[in-house]
């Protein structure tokens, strides 16, 4: 197949892995296994909540008849804390001690906290004054049966799990996260642990792209390392792909002599692009292979963990029926960034925030494809159009970074 260097840009590149067409699946899965995954349906309230009338303080419950003349003496006729009822009848005169979170007996109007009352013998309370609210939380306060809860495309937080384990929901319907095959190409490449060697360098790459697969909603079914060989690229590509829904390998992309995956490409029922008009990844490379789509990042750390937010991190929320969680805003930048260059800049950044400028974005670290000291204190990528200098207090594009 004749391989495509065309420039292209980043809105092209990615409009292009947007019209490959993924699978998405769902299945039921426990409440309890389901953080991080994405609902495929919509979760209504089977009951109200509170499910019964509530108490929402410590105190003694009386009817709404005796809430007058204080201070007045009360009979205790039981001791009710939160899962127990009263058993008994109530009448005039009488109290009945309660705690935060019991349900309260129907024909109690008024909780008194237990603060403006003393015990003056086991059965026997003085209420010294009238309280302003009820203190009962009333049915379906928070909500009515029928209202809906979760929608299907949330991703399942800690509050989320929460609530559907307020509603008692043990089951729920999720998109299946997306399988990764992640493979680090290069020769130099030494695993963590391992006795460094001369002229190697540790993978960073693929540990990065496992974390961010992972931290994003992925679920990683292999990180393979392979030496720079067309051969065993190919091998090793058409397994990740029988075996993936997604496949991203790091490094290999440019022209150099040993940088095999435009080669590799060759073989792709369908090829993408492999020349973009940004930095950094300006060789970033996708093809489709066996029905598999492959994203071939940069090797320079600072391109790979780029591309994976702005190529395979949409990609992934597709698999899950959603889009790219980065939020796009504009922001001042809060520093001159002059360096002009043919392509697109797409820098490492934080938002902070400055007294007299509100939010404010700035560069962190270095800008150069080969650094990897900013990757973990990365927030945000700000924009430096091509052939352009940024002022100090400019407005630039902002990609927020979703949270983790
Ligand atoms: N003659 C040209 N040379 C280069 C060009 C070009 O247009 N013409 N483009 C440059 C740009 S831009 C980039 S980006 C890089 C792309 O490099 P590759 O994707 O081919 O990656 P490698 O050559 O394999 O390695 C580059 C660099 O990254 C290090 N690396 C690789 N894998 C890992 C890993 N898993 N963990 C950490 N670091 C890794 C590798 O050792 C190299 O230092 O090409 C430029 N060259
Ligand atoms: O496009 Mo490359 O990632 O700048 O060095
Ligand atoms: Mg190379």
């Amino acid at each position: 197949m004749y391989l495509n260097r065309d420039i292209i840009t980043l809105e092209e590149a990615q409009g292009l892995l947007q019209s490959v067409n993924l699978q998405t699946k769902t299945k039921k899965i426990s409440t309890a296994e389901a953080h991080f995954y994405v609902l495929a349906e919509n979760i209504y309230a089977t009951f109200p909540i509170p499910a019964f009338r509530r108490s929402g303080y410590d105190g003694y419950g009386i009817l709404n008849e005796d809430d007058h003349s204080f201070p007045r003496e009360f009979e205790i006729i039981d001791n009710i804390g939160a899962g127990s009822v009263l058993e008994k009848k109530m009448s005039s005169g009488q109290a009945v001690r309660i705690m935060t979170g019991a349900k309260v007996p129907d024909e109690v109007g008024k909780v008194t906290m237990l603060e403006v009352t003393e015990k003056c013998s086991d059965d026997k309370v003085l209420i010294k004054e009238s309280m302003k609210h009820s203190n009962i939380s009333s049915i379906g306060e928070e909500f009515l049966k029928g209202d809906l809860l979760l929608s299907s495309g949330t991703r399942l937080n800690a509050g989320a799990i929460s609530l559907l384990n307020a509603f008692g929901i043990a089951e729920v319907l999720v998109y299946q996260k997306p399988k990764v095959g992640i493979l680090a190409t290069g020769s130099e490449l030494l695993k963590a642990g391992e006795a460094y060697v001369e002229g190697k360098i540790y993978n960073s790459n693929g540990p990065l792209l496992e974390a961010l697969v992972r931290e994003n909603g992925g679920l990683v079914i292999t990180l393979d390392n392979v030496k720079d060989e067309l051969h065993d690229t190919l091998a090793i590509l058409n397994d990740l792909t029988s075996r993936c829904d997604l496949v991203l390998t790091t490094g290999g992309v440019s022209v150099g002599d040993f940088d095999f995956m435009a080669e590799a490409a060759k073989a792709a029922d369908q090829f993408l692009f492999n020349k973009l008009s940004m930095r950094p990844g300006s060789p970033t490379t996708a093809f489709v292979h066996k029905g598999t789509p492959v994203i071939a990042l940069s090797g320079n750390p600072g391109a790979c963990f780029t591309g994976f937010y702005l190529f395979v991190e949409p990609t992934l929320q597709r698999f899950v029926g959603g889009k790219s969680r980065l939020k796009q805003v504009k922001l001042p930048l809060a520093h001159d960034y002059d360096k002009p260059n043919n392509f697109d800049k797409y820098l490492r950044a934080t938002v902070n925030f400055d007294h007299d400028s509100g939010l404010i974005v700035s560069q962190i670290g270095s800008d150069k494809s080969s650094a990897l000291g900013n990757l973990h204190s990365t927030t945000a990528f700000f924009k430096v159009p091509h052939d352009s200098s940024i002022h100090k207090g400019e407005e630039v594009e902002v990609w927020l970074l979703p949270y983790k």
